[in-house]
């Protein structure tokens, strides 16, 4: 039998929502408790299903969600499958009056039906629309540089990005940021990326003078300014360097000073 092309989505109209897609789902650790979760085009709501008056709404801007990713449980015998979304909103910090990015994970356990495919499937549909609708949001926002006013890369996904990391700049502790932070955000992201840990001076200059640069979307600096130099000064000494300075870079701070980085993020407030 043919669908009724003109029956409406259930996912999309439901509780008087009309958007990309509705579902209610339980908590991850308690079945008891359930959410209604609704995607627009500009943001996840999630709202506690109960008796209760109270029933708030959390509001997740997909311009904050770096990635979401689908998945099966430990449990063999579990018949759930489960979604988690990566959002990065700004949040006051603790104790101070200043803003900063902090990392809220939201995730949910999907047990329509008895059927374990079925229900990894509903939830990679999540998954993938959440990661739909947040790629239309600047992918620089991910590396602090957005919305810059001048010269802004919208980049494809995935973005095949070059990692160079200076060892030694930050009294030697970019490394550390890197594998203590920016790698688990790569992943959330699900961004593939090759990471180079510079060994001298003018390794990073002679790499990307040489490098074929359709391999990358995007070359990544983790160090101070030194690096970021290097970089555009091996870019500039190519012989396709009109092209090759054309490359999306980002960077991120890890060194002592972090000038140069510190003048991006100001401009791109
Ligand atoms: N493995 C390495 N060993 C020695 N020098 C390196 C190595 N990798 C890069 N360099 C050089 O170190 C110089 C300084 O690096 P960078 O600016 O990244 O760090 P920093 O001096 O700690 O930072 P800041 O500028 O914030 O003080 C760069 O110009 C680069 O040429």
């Amino acid at each position: 039998m043919e669908k009724d092309a003109s029956a409406p989505d259930p996912s999309r109209q439901c509780n008087g929502f009309s958007g990309v897609l509705y579902g209610e789902f339980t908590d991850t650790l308690n079945d008891g408790v359930r959410y209604s979760v609704s995607l627009t085009e500009s943001a996840l709501t999630i709202q506690r299903i109960s008796s209760s008056p109270d029933r708030t709404k959390v509001v997740f801007n997909l311009s904050d969600c770096i990635g979401c990713r689908a998945y099966k449980g430990p449990d063999s015998a579990d018949i759930g499958a489960y979604f988690a979304a990566y959002f990065y909103p700004f949040k006051r910090r603790w104790m101070s009056t200043g803003v900063a990015r902090q990392r809220v994970e939201q995730c949910f356990r999907v047990a329509l039906v008895q059927d374990p495919l079925v229900n990894l499937r509903e939830a990679e549909r999540w998954a993938h629309a959440i990661r739909d609708a947040s790629v239309l949001v600047d992918a620089c926002v991910f590396w602090g540089l957005s919305p810059l006013p001048i010269g802004v890369t919208r980049l494809r996904r995935p973005c095949r990005t070059m990692i160079l990391v200076n060892p030694h700049s930050g009294r030697g502790q970019a490394l550390q940021l890197f594998t203590g932070h920016i790698r688990a955000m790569l992943t959330e992201a699900s961004v593939p990326y090759t990471l180079v840990i510079t060994e001298h001076q003018n390794h990073a200059r002679e790499l990307v003078r040489n490098a074929d640069l359709t391999q990358w979307d995007a070359l990544v600096i983790m160090s101070g300014d030194g690096l970021l130099f290097e970089v555009i000064n091996g870019l500039m000494e190519r012989e396709d360097w009109q092209q090759a300075i054309q490359t999306p870079l980002g960077m991120l701070p890890g060194g002592s000073g972090n000038a140069l980085a510190a003048s991006i993020h100001h401009y791109s407030q």
